[in-house]
């Protein structure tokens, strides 16, 4: 049984979409970002951790983690706390190019498959006005970054070099084919 341990409805609608029967265990753990810590590390630690918390309770299961942040010149965007940071994060977006990192970790057997994906992002400039409007819809607060690309936030995309997915929270088409990898690794056992 593949157990997906996050509670994003992102990750679940493409994990839905590319086939997969799955259950969502969500897992409780500290997401508090490590200071200094360089982004990869920090979204491939919180995908074990995530994952880790989940394969403790259910050890027959295949379980798989994920987590996503927003990198822009070297500081680490993730969910905003609330509308005000959500429009200082997008002041900072606008008009540059931003890096979204989701790591992710699939446990299986007790065995540990750590990785990340990496995906450039330019945003057009952005107004004041446009930030705020956005911003008073409520689409920001659950998304690293305060913007859902695959929401009206599409509108602020100029440019995006790398897998779409990956921004949305879960890079489907490499994620997928390591689950093939394990299942055939599996079979021909
Ligand atoms: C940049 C961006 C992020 N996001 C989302 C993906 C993730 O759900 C979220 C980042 O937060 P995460 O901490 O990675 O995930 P989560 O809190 O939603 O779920 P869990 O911790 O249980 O795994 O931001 C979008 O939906 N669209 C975007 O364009």
């Amino acid at each position: 049984m593949l157990l997906l341990a996050s509670s994003s409805p992102r990750r679940s609608e493409l994990l839905k979409m590319a086939g997969y029967d799955f259950t969502v265990v969500p897992a409780d753990i500290n997401e508090g970002y490590l200071r200094g810590t360089p982004p990869i590390q920090i979204v491939e630690l919180l995908a074990a951790r995530k994952a880790e918390a989940v394969a403790k309770l259910h050890p027959q299961d295949i379980v798989l983690g994920a987590d996503t942040i927003v990198v822009l010149k070297g500081r680490v965007l993730g969910k905003p706390k609330n509308e005000e940071e959500a429009k200082a994060m997008l002041k900072l977006l606008a008009g540059n190019v931003h890096q979204v990192y989701t790591g992710y970790c699939i446990i299986n057997n007790r065995k540990y498959l750590r990785g990340h994906e990496s995906t450039s992002v330019e945003f057009y400039p952005l107004s004041e006005s446009e930030i705020d409007s956005y911003v008073a819809r409520g689409e920001s607060l659950d998304k690293a970054g305060a913007y859902a690309i695959q929401g009206r936030g599409a509108l602020f995309i100029k440019r995006i070099d790398g897998d779409y997915y990956n921004v949305m929270g879960l890079p489907i088409g490499k994620i997928n084919r390591i689950l093939a990898g394990m299942k055939t690794a599996e079979d021909g056992k």
